[in-house]
């Protein structure tokens, strides 16, 4: 393993180098009346939620990572010109903000320096803001907005890095949202892997073409990296089979894994993202929510190769629900799994499961970060011999994610 090249060869290996991102402008946009729409259960007091994801930051580096900040990479990518050519043309759109307002936009954005334009893309604008920077365009879609209202929509979920794009084995996953308010995210993380020098420089593959990829939905959270090969995904609210398929085509066309298991996942809000109910801590553990039960699984593996240079036909089995922990250590090349349930009584699992608890970020093997709250798994966890890095989360938590969710491994090592 090379460090300094993006590659991420498991789960729980040493964790080298990291994306995250530090709530700001974006997080003090949610109101009462749009954070449902923003995929949000309440309001974050930001102050104190920075405060916090400090604490994160400093315990990823304390664990020997190097922490990436996204808006520190945002705003070094859009300095350089065909970067910010793409996020502009990929912002004001004319089917959202009207032919008339949207050269207008364009041409305000386009004048603003890297960090203020860096906060237009994450944090958004209203129109008071943008009438502050240039007169008001004779636009309907304008004219109908009050002073307050966002022009452009701001991106709270950022903070959670995991989702809009992943990185498995050597190449990266730049991943099409199933929800409206994160589609904009993955035009982000393409700016950054196409422009910013730190990627820019690096080869490495491509398993997914963004947007461009539709219905065929795959978020971060869904995606596990078992290593030496296996995948692990979640078919969830979010990601969808065909998103599953064709990120298992690109990944053996490549010949960097060659088999995906694929669980059915129940379609609810609770469990949006398979790194919700199930992530592993060591090489043969995984910290399970107990109400998730036993799911359908589907193995897939490369049958040869397809009718074109670079296609694979993919073999698939399937496997009844009893066996889904069989199919998922076949594919680790183990006996067995062991599965962690925190003991608890159904009420206390429900909750825990809502505030994260099952999100462990391993930073190592057996080394899990989680968040403070959920008092019962982190006991769990200790007695079954996992060492746990706490973090507060009282404000984080409220965006449902964890510290898996709020991570992005660029560079982590096979276990
Ligand atoms: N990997 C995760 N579980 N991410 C959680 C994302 C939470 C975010 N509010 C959403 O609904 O999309």
């Amino acid at each position: 393993m090379v460090t300094g090249t993006p590659y991420v060869g498991s789960e729980v290996g040493r964790l080298r180098e990291v994306i995250v991102h530090r709530p700001g402008i974006e997080l003090l946009r949610l109101t009462p009346e749009t954070m449902d729409e923003l995929l949000f259960d309440d309001l974050l007091w930001v102050r104190r939620a920075q405060e916090e994801h400090a604490e994160f930051c400093a315990v990823l580096a304390g664990a020997g990572a190097e922490v990436l900040e996204l808006s520190d990479l945002v705003r070094e990518t859009v300095t350089v010109p065909a970067a910010r050519e793409f996020v502009l043309e990929r912002t004001f759109d004319e089917r959202v903000h009207g032919p008339a307002a949207a050269p207008v936009l364009r041409a305000t954005a386009e004048a603003m320096d890297e960090a203020r334009l860096t906060d237009l893309l994450i944090g958004g604008l209203t129109k008071r803001e943008l009438l502050e920077l240039t007169d008001e365009p004779r636009s309907v879609v304008l004219h109908a907005l009050g002073p307050d209202d966002l022009v452009v929509a701001p991106l709270p979920n950022h903070l959670f890095t995991r989702d809009a794009s992943c990185w498995v084995y050597d190449g990266v996953a730049v991943n099409s949202m199933r929800m409206p308010a994160r589609v904009r995210e993955s035009v982000t993380y393409e700016a950054v892997y196409r422009w910013h020098p730190r990627f820019a420089a690096a080869t490495f593959h491509r398993w997914s073409d963004g947007p461009a990829d539709g219905a065929a939905t795959v978020e971060g959270g869904d995606v596990l990296v078992l290593g030496g090969g296996a995948v692990v995904v979640g078919m969830s609210e979010r990601t969808t089979p065909q998103g599953v398929e064709r990120l298992a085509e690109r990944l053996f066309a490549a010949g960097s894994a060659d088999r995906v298991v694929a669980l059915a996942m129940p379609k609810a809000r609770a469990f949006m993202h398979l790194d919700t109910v199930m992530t592993m801590v060591d090489e043969r553990s995984f910290l399970t929510y107990a109400d998730l039960g036993m799911l359908p699984s589907y193995t897939i593996t490369p049958r040869g190769s397809g009718a074109e240079p670079g296609e694979v036909e993919l073999e698939i089995a399937d496997h009844p629900p009893e066996r889904m922990h069989a199919a998922i250590a076949e594919a680790l090349g183990r006996d067995g799994l062991r599965v962690l349930t925190p003991e608890q009584d159904v009420h206390s699992a429900a909750r825990e499961q809502w505030d994260d608890g099952c999100n462990a970020l391993a930073v190592a093997p057996g080394v899990v970060v989680t968040y403070d709250r959920t008092m019962t798994s982190n006991s769990y966890l200790r007695e079954s011999g996992v060492e746990v890095l706490e973090v507060p989360g009282a404000e984080l938590g409220r965006g449902r994610g964890g510290p898996r969710c709020m991570s992005c491994p660029t560079v982590r090592e096979d276990h």
